[in-house]
């Protein structure tokens, strides 16, 4: 899987402009960092167009400091015998600060940018709008990116975004109206979130970071909550089993199955625990499915547990130390009493992971299920999709702020987890786990193929297998959805749900080879 490697820390906007404001003040020139953003661009031009001599740059440049790494990066690569022209959106004297004087080492000519042409080009800078991008982007300029986009679809020519693609919010991933379709995009220091979440990194091409002379310790102060999610941001917290190790040392996950016509999602989820690390699972059937899942398991154990008095009486064992509920479970009251059992006051600190019909049920009563997770003595993870996240959190209707920013699915799980107190796995593509601390991670990338029915019931039970390992909840749910996307890379095409939990010993050994 082509995660990485990043730098684990993912900035908003304003975060990236106090590490370039910290840096500044201890006495880096900002004319110095321009410098070296500028070469990591002319690095990256270079490696797409391997002949250089006589090839056409056109740099399109925008009329803040993005704009400015466009000037310097026009010269640079006009040092290196590119044919370069450079088009602005604004006319470079009336540019304040470190972008004027980064354009006045430009000293070829500059065009309009709403009226030039790309004939002949082969490569265009993108260097219109970065990490300033205030509002949606209209008028010429809109015009202009559309124009680009086309140029870029017709001739199949490349398109590098410096730092970001203009158009997109560094902060949300929203397009700001129209945003520009890189190829390849080289940001600063540290990723931004808009980098990761959708629809943003789909227009980014391939990102990578360069590093530009802004020290890590300003991240002392910036005190950055959100990380990538990769194995650097949670390998610390992976219980592996010792050699004086017995399988009750790497806990007991009950998992509750659906009625007879309903097992197969549960069974799912019960293997994947047990593949997930667990030293047992339990499938916790009605009566009424006992012989549909008998024949069906071999390592995962079978035990009745009719309704709430039957799951209760199971956790009188006091070593199943996770509840995972939700595949197959069905929507309605009786799901809702399940689920208050498994988060009733006790004086262990079960853990509980709640998924699909677990959530669905409380779609009319969300507040029942606060109230449940807040009196629960153990951590709670909660993994909704989409259509589950909007039934639950129905409350969270607004889409941007009230100056217009868009709000990202970063911030609404961010919300959600805080809200209900538990941590939320907010699933899709760009997978966002927050927890009510505030902390959160984002994965960088997996494999369309995971949307496959049954995958969402493999995630559930790999959470409840770390989980029973007794892995930090939060390390637990980043890590469960990490292996999740890195045993469906491993598969590859024609992935069903299965596929995933057999190769999740495949992403063990990945984290196994990993040193802490
Ligand atoms: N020294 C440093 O700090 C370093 C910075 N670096 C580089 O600088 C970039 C950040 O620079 P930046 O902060 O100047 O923002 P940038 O993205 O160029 O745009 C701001 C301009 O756009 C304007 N504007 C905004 N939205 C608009 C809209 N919708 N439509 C029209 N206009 C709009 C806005 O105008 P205003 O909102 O003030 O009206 C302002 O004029 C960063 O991405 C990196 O590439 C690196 O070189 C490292 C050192
Ligand atoms: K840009």
């Amino acid at each position: 899987m082509p995660l990485g490697p990043y730098p684990p820390e993912l900035l908003t906007t304003a975060q990236m402009a106090r590490a370039d404001r910290l840096t500044i003040e201890s006495g880096v020139a900002g004319m110095a960092l321009m410098e070296k953003a500028a070469a990591a661009i002319a690095a990256a031009a270079t490696a797409f167009l391997v002949k250089t001599a006589g090839r056409r740059v056109l740099v399109l440049c925008g009329p803040g400091n993005n704009g400015g790494d466009g000037y310097v990066a026009a010269r640079i690569l006009r040092s290196q015998r590119f044919k370069v022209r450079v088009a602005a959106l604004t006319p470079p004297d009336t540019l304040h600060g470190d972008a004027r004087l980064a354009a006045t080492s430009w000293d070829g000519r500059v065009e309009d940018a709403a009226t030039c042409d790309f004939k002949g080009v082969d490569l265009v800078i993108d260097a219109l709008f970065g990490t300033g991008l205030a509002r949606d982007l209209d008028g010429p300029t809109a015009e202009l990116i559309l124009r680009l986009n086309a140029w870029r679809e017709e001739t199949k020519q490349k398109i590098i975004a410096i730092d970001i693609p203009s158009g997109v919010d560094g902060t949300s991933g929203a397009i700001r109206g129209v945003a520009v379709q890189a190829d390849s995009t080289v940001t600063f220091f540290r990723l931004k979130c808009g980098h990761l979440l959708l629809p943003g990194r789909l227009r980014c091409g391939t990102i990578s970071c360069a590093h530009i002379g802004i020290r890590s310790n300003v991240l002392e102060k910036i005190q950055p909550q959100t990380f990538v999610n990769e194995p650097a941001a949670w390998r610390d917290a992976l219980r592996l089993p010792s050699v004086e190790g017995h399988k009750y040392a790497r806990g007991h996950a009950v998992v509750i199955s659906g009625g007879a016509s309903h097992t197969g999602a549960a069974r799912l989820s019960a293997l994947a625990a047990l593949r997930g690390g667990a030293g047992l699972v339990t499938l916790a059937t009605p009566q009424e499915a006992f012989a549909v899942n008998a024949p069906a398991l071999t390592a995962v154990m079978l035990r009745v547990a009719d309704g709430p008095a039957g799951l209760s009486a199971l956790l009188e064992d006091k070593r199943k130390n996770v509840v995972a509920l939700g595949p197959g479970l069905g929507v309605g009251e009786a799901s809702c009493a399940l689920v208050e059992t498994a988060l009733a006051p006790s004086p262990e600190r079960r853990a509980v992971v709640l998924d699909a019909d677990a959530l669905t049920s409380f779609a009319l009563a969300p507040d029942r299920l606060r109230e449940a997770i807040r009196a629960a003595p153990g951590p709670v993870v909660l993994t909704p999709h989409g259509g589950e996240f909007a039934r639950l959190f129905h409350g969270q209707r607004w889409e941007r702020t009230i100056s217009g920013a868009p709000i990202s699915k970063l911030e609404r799980t961010r919300d959600a987890a805080r809200d209900i107190g538990a941590i939320v796995i907010f699933k899709g593509p760009d997978t966002v786990v927050a927890a009510p601390d505030g902390r959160a991670s984002i994965l960088a990338e997996a494999s369309p193929w995971l949307a496959t029915a049954g995958s969402g019931d493999v995630l559930t039970g790999i959470v409840a297998g770390l989980l029973a390992q007794g892995m930090e909840p939060f390390a637990a749910a980043s890590c469960a959805v990490w292996m999740h996307a890195a045993a469906a890379d491993d598969f590859g095409a024609g992935l069903i749900a299965d596929d995933i939990i057999d190769r999740l010993p495949a992403a063990w050994r990945r984290l196994v080879s990993i040193q802490p």
